[in-house]
C-alpha cells in the first residue's frame, strides 16, 4: 500500500515512513520487496556499516551473503539478522568467511555464492580499515596490509564478481571509501588506498558500462559504531569524541545513514548513476582538518622585495596598515 496515484495520473511510490523524523534504525525508507530475489555480497557485512547495509538489504527482500575474516562474529551477526526477517520474506542471509587480501579466498567466495544462489546482482565492497600512525612511524608491512586490504581487496572482489557473473548478466557495485579529499594525515595509507578506489570506480564504470554494470562509491564521514571504535584500541573513544566538532552536523554519523545511500545506489532509482562518489559526511569534507600543525619557523622564507617588506610591516605588533 505504498503506491499512490499522483495529480498527473502517474503511479508514484509513497512510503508513510518517509514522514518520520528521524529514520528508525532497522527500518528502511525504501519500498518493501524492492530487492526480492536479488543476491548481494557485502564484505565486512558482520559489523558496523556493513551490518547495517546487509540488514537493510535483507529488509528489502534481498538474499545477502555477509563475508569477512572472523567466522564466529560473522555467524553471530547472521543469526541476529535472521531474527529480523519476517516469515513471509523470501530473503535469507548467509555468512561466508573470506579474507579479501587473498585472491584464492575471493575466487572461492564468488564461486560458493554462484553455487548456492545462481546469481550475484550486487557487490558492496565495504570490508577494510586501517590503524592510525604518522607516515614516519609506519612500517612497510603496515602500509602494505592497508593497501592490500582496501585497494587490492576491492580490485579483486570487483574483478572476480565481474568475470564470473556481471560481465554476462549486469549488476551494481558500490565501493565504500572515506573522507580523504584533503589527504588523510594520520592515516595516509588508507587515504592513498581510498583515493585509488575512487579512481578505480570511475575506470570500472566506463570499462563495464558495456555489460550494463553500474559502479559507484560512497565516502562516509566519521561514522560511529562500537566495532569501528574498538579497532583503535585505547585511542578509539577519544578519536571518535574528538571528531564531533569537525562535523558541520556537530554529531557523528551512524551506519544506518550509510546503508540507505547504498540501497539507493543499488536500486533502480539510481539507474542513470555510474562512476559517481557520494559523500555522506554532513559536509565534513568541506570543513576543517583534524590535523593540528603547531606554530613553527621551518618553512622556506618568501622572496625579498616590496611585498615581503609590506608583509613584515603588517605583522609588526603595532602595525598601522
Ligand atoms: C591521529 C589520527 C588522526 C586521524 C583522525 C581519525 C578520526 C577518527 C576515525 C574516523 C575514520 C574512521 C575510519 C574507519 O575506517 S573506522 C573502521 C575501522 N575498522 C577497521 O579498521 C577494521 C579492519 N582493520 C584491520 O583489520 C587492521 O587495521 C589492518 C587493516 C591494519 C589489518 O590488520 P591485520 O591485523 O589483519 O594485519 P596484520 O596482522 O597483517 O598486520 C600488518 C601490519 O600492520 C601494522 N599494524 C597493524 N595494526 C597496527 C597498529 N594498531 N599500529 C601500528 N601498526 C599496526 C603492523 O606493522 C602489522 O605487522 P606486525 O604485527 O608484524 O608488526
Ligand atoms: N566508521 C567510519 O567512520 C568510517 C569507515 N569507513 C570504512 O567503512 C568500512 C566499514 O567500517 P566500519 O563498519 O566503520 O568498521 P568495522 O571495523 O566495524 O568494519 C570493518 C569490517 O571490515 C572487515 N574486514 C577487515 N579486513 C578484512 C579483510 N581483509 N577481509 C575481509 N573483511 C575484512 C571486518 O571484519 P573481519 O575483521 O571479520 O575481517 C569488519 O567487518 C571500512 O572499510 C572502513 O574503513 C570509511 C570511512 C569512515
Amino acid at each position: 500500500n505504498c503506491r499512490k496515484t499522483s495529480s498527473r495520473g502517474r503511479s508514484v511510490v509513497f512510503c508513510p515512513q518517509w514522514d518520520q523524523q528521524p529514520k528508525m534504525a532497522g527500518s528502511s525508507v525504501f519500498r518493501p520487496g524492492l530487492f526480492n530475489h536479488k543476491v548481494a555480497i557485502v564484505t565486512g557485512g558482520g559489523t558496523g556499516i556493513g551490518k547495517a547495509i546487509a540488514a537493510e538489504l535483507l529488509e528489502l527482500g534481498c538474499n545477502v551473503v555477509i563475508s569477512s575474516r572472523k567466522a564466529e562474529r560473522l555467524e553471530a551477526a547472521a543469526q541476529e539478522m535472521r531474527q529480523q526477517i519476517p516469515p513471509s520474506s523470501p530473503a535469507c542471509v548467509i555468512p561466508l568467511p573470506c579474507n579479501i587480501r587473498s585472491e584464492d579466498e575471493v575466487k572461492g567466495l564468488v564461486s560458493s555464492v554462484l553455487q548456492q544462489f545462481g546469481r550475484i546482482d550486487f557487490l558492496v565492497n565495504n570490508g577494510g580499515g586501517q590503524f592510525s600512525s604518522p607516515v614516519e612511524h609506519m612500517s612497510y608491512k603496515g602500509w602494505k596490509a592497508v593497501i592490500d586490504t582496501n585497494l587490492t581487496g576491492t580490485f579483486t572482489c570487483c574483478k572476480e564478481v565481474y568475470t564470473a557473473w556481471m560481465k554476462e548478466h549486469g549488476g551494481v557495485i558500490v565501493n565504500i571509501i572515506a573522507d580523504m579529499w584533503k589527504g588523510f594525515p594520520g592515516m595516509a595509507h588508507t587515504g592513498a588506498a581510498r583515493s585509488a578506489v575512487d579512481n578505480l570506480t570511475k575506470s570500472l564504470a566506463i570499462e563495464w558500462a558495456v555489460s550494463g554494470v553500474r559502479v559507484n562509491a560512497v565516502a562516509p564521514g566519521t561514522i560511529f559504531s562500537k566495532t569501528a571504535m574498538e579497532n583503535y584500541k585505547e585511542l578509539g573513544p577519544n578519536l571518535f569524541k574528538m571528531s564531533v566538532p569537525f562535523s558541520p552536523a556537530k554529531r557523528l554519523g551512524v551506519p544506518e545513514e550509510i546503508s540507505s545511500a547504498v540501497c539507493f545506489l543499488l536500486s533502480p532509482a539510481a539507474s542513470y548513476i555510474s562512476g559517481a562518489t557520494l559523500r555522506i559526511d554532513a559536509g565534513q569534507s568541506l570543513y576543517r582538518s583534524m590535523w593540528e600543525i603547531p606554530n613553527h619557523s621551518a618553512w622556506p622564507k618568501a622572496p625579498d622585495g616590496e611585498n615581503q617588506e609590506a608583509l613584515k610591516d603588517l605583522l609588526k605588533p603595532q602595525s598601522k596598515l
